[in-house]
């Protein structure tokens, strides 16, 4: 039977549905929490608001029209202006993830972190996938104060960390934000785990060849 969508609305659907479950299942954002969006040709797809994203309803996805105003389903994210502000920022971003990952909020909340650089260059995947990744100051979830922030930083950085809040990425489809998402909760993870530890960081060389080879696309 014909769905209301068209093919690339109904994939997407398909697939905001299907990766909720699974990051959900997976322990990577608890209860209710973090939102998701991709954009269309004719605006956007986004998480309703207060929806755990283990149990989304692909017909009750909220969908905007291309000036993100909402045309159907439920109440969209309060975290819009975080969204709208990356689409703004990197013209190639099909995507935008944001969740409470245990590791990279941690990470988030660190008086000592570099703000600049949170995450160092320990493995090659968070090279190519993520690269340098800033923490922004602290603004309540959903404020539009966030959106500044992520329009100074976001062209050139994929992933970002609200401070003390958690990980937002974009990306040119769902599935290469939810991979660069992956990808920096994992380094986070071993960043932690081996605080204290005497880590060798990839050098400026390794880290030349794997900008040089791999290109960092958003
Ligand atoms: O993570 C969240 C806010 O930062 C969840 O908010 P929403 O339920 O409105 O998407
Ligand atoms: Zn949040």
């Amino acid at each position: 039977m014909k769905t209301p969508w068209s093919d690339e609305e109904e994939a997407a659907r398909e697939s905001l549905v299907r990766w909720g479950r699974s990051l959900f299942e997976r322990g990577l954002t608890p209860g209710s929490s973090g939102n998701m969006s991709v954009k269309l040709a004719d605006g956007f797809l986004v998480t309703p608001t207060n929806s755990c994203l283990g149990f989304l309803d692909l017909d009750r996805l909220s969908k905007l029209d291309p000036a993100g105003r909402h045309v159907a389903g439920d109440a969209p994210t309060k975290e819009l202006p975080l969204h709208f502000a990356f689409y703004e920022a990197r013209p190639s971003a099909r995507a935008v993830v944001h969740l409470h990952a245990t590791y990279s909020t941690a990470l988030s909340c660190l008086a000592d972190v570099d703000p600049a650089d949170a995450i160092p260059p320990i493995t090659p995947y968070v090279v190519m996938r993520v690269g340098r990744v800033p923490v922004l100051p602290y603004t309540r979830p959903g404020s539009p104060d966030v959106a500044p922030l992520i329009r100074a930083k976001a062209p050139a950085h994929p992933a970002i960390l609200l401070g003390n809040h958690g990980p937002v990425v974009a990306g040119t489809s769902l599935e290469a934000a939810v991979f660069a998402m992956e990808e920096l909760e994992e380094t986070a993870r071993l960043t932690i785990l081996t605080r204290g530890m005497a880590v060798r960081h990839l050098g400026q060389q390794e880290i030349a060849d794997l900008e040089a080879t791999f290109q960092l696309k958003g």
